[in-house]
């Protein structure tokens, strides 16, 4: 069994139910798009991206992060998922006692690889100037802070998964026997769900990215990241992607 499928979960069962795992989503929609409106108030400063020897500076900044987070137990969480989940040293404080709220096959899966590569080729170019400042260390604090809550919400997919699973096994078991992806995505698909999240995101990316004032009607329709860019992430990528994970779960959820 590896390390993984050994973690506890911090979700407590009272917590798993569709309602409730939404209301999550909910309040991290608020952290994503406060850390976007963050990174983009610098520019790209692709310095840190480039590759020097075998691995960029943004590497290492985020291995050795991440490793300062595992000794406080982070990866301890099924929530968190590393980017280098390889050789993390132990957590040095005692875990959470909680029932794993997954399966534990499922609890394995992680599609931080993909996240990482759509950030730093599709979504930085969309919300950072071109340019260098010299600022490194707030950009890559920031990018740090956009990829953990991006993984995060992506990654949630296993607990509405595990959810509409126990909601309703009759409708998934078959699918899940036939590993029928397809299917699986069809059974799990909310597309009003997803037409809400997309324009309440955007109406949020208004009301956080404005400047504001003190007299009324003096909005200056100048927003910090694009709203339509943010609906855009969560249309054509966010939300597919936290799909992609809750059909990994199914199909691992009867091992
Ligand atoms: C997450 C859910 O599953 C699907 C994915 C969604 C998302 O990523 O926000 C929204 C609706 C569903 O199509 C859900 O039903 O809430």
């Amino acid at each position: 069994m590896g390390d993984c499928e050994t973690r506890q979960g911090a979700y407590q069962d009272s917590l798993m139910n569709l309602e409730s795992l939404r209301k999550s989503l909910v309040r991290q929609e608020d952290t994503i798009i406060f850390s976007l409106i963050e990174r983009s108030n610098y520019p790209i400063n692709s310095l840190l991206y480039d590759r020097q020897s075998s691995a960029s500076f943004f590497h290492c900044f985020l291995k050795e992060s991440e490793a300062v987070h595992a000794k406080a137990g982070r990866y301890t969480s099924l929530e968190e998922n590393a980017f280098f989940p390889d050789d993390l040293p132990p957590p040095l404080l005692p875990p959470p006692k909680q029932e794993p709220a997954l399966h534990p096959s499922g609890a394995c899966i992680n599609i931080n690889e993909k996240i990482l590569d759509l950030y730093m080729k599709t979504l930085l170019p969309l919300i950072a100037a071109k340019g260098d400042d010299g600022n490194y260390a707030a950009t890559a604090a920031n990018d740090l802070a956009c990829l953990q809550a991006l993984s995060r919400r992506i990654h949630f997919g296993k607990f509405v998964a595990e959810v509409k699973f126990r909601d309703a096994p009759q409708d998934y078991t078959p699918a899940i026997r036939a590993k029928d992806r397809e299917a699986l995505m069809k059974l799990l698909t909310f597309e009003s769900v997803e037409e809400m999240i997309k324009k309440r995101v955007e109406k949020k990316a208004m009301v956080f990215g404005q400047d504001v004032q003190l007299q009324e009607n003096e909005s200056t329709g100048k927003y910090k990241v694009k709203p339509e860019v943010v609906s855009q992430l969560y249309g054509e990528w966010v939300m597919p992607l936290t799909k992609i994970v809750q059909v990994e779960y199914l199909l691992r959820r009867l091992d």
